[in-house]
């Protein structure tokens, strides 16, 4: 486990800006929040992540300052980040918003069908000889990562291409940092997002979506297009939506850990809608 020191770089004056305006205007905005890569550091694999000690006694403050109105809307299992946070459990959306719990506890689940499973099974035996390629079932998702092996993308590419097609029209690809996935269709994170925004605490909120991957994009513009705010977290690896940028994730709970204190931020911060 690890604890964060890190304080806001230069670049970060959207997230001053912004740390700013939660603590002065609470009731007015809804905070959500993807997790790898945003609230904690890549890992060179899924399970090697560490969650700094600290982060969830911070958002769960954060929540309770916004009246509740904070979700983490993540391409994991639902499960697995609930465990991440535990005890704490905040409301929650998984497999890029396929899987939804709301406040009142009502939760949407999804389910991998025979035929999806089996061809997962497939899936792993047709990518053994891929050293370094990891795959990650997630129930009614499946991640192939290749981080340890990136000679391997236009490879895993294809066989994950051909995967989705087979999986038919309720799944689809969902390319990310290091990872092909095909992940359920009928729901992205920003059709999460105007979910929890049809429920008490987050309805009449202006939302604030803050992400890092491809997969963050729906969101980003679903919060734009309500007059919110959008950040993308780290380095540009593709055109985004999002109007605003934070250097890392560490900048992310610094942000976290000054509007869990009630703290203002540092000074000279620069307009970011
Ligand atoms: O939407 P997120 O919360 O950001 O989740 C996206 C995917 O994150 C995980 O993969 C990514 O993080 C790994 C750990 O740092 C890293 O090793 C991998 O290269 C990244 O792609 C997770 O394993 C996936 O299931 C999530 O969909
Ligand atoms: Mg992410």
């Amino acid at each position: 486990m690890l604890d964060d020191d890190e304080q806001l770089q230069p670049s970060d004056a959207a997230i001053r800006h912004l740390v700013r305006r939660l603590l002065a205007e609470p009731d007015r905005w809804a905070l959500f929040l993807d997790i790898d890569g945003t609230l904690i550091d890549l890992a060179v694999t899924p399970d090697a992540i560490q969650v700094p000690l600290s982060l969830t006694a911070n958002l769960s403050a954060v929540s309770s300052r916004l009246g509740g109105a904070l979700a983490l809307v993540t391409g994991r299992s639902l499960a697995y980040a609930d465990e991440l946070f535990s005890p704490a459990r905040f409301p929650i959306a998984g497999l890029h918003g396929a899987e939804l719990r709301a406040v009142d506890g009502g939760t949407t689940v999804a389910r991998a069908t025979p035929a999806f499973s089996e061809l997962k099974h497939r899936l792993v035996k047709e990518t053994a000889w891929m050293e370094g390629v990891l795959i990650e079932d997630k129930g009614a998702a499946i991640a192939a990562h290749y981080r340890l092996a990136p000679a391997l993308d236009t490879a895993l590419e294809k066989i994950m291409r051909d995967f989705a097609e087979k999986a038919g029209p309720d799944w689809t690809l969902q390319p990310g940092k290091m990872v092909f996935e095909v992940r359920p269709s009928r729901a992205s994170k920003g059709d999460a997002v105007a979910s929890f925004l049809e429920q008490a605490p987050f309805s009449g909120r202006l939302p604030i979506a803050v992400g890092d991957d491809l997969t963050d994009e729906s969101m980003f513009a679903l919060a734009n297009a309500r007059g919110g705010q959008s950040i993308r977290v780290g380095s540009l690896s593709h055109a985004t939506c999002a109007l605003a940028r934070a250097s890392s994730p560490s900048a992310i709970r610094t942000a976290l850990a000054t509007v869990a204190a009630g703290e203002p931020a540092a000074s000279g911060v620069a307009a970011a809608r």
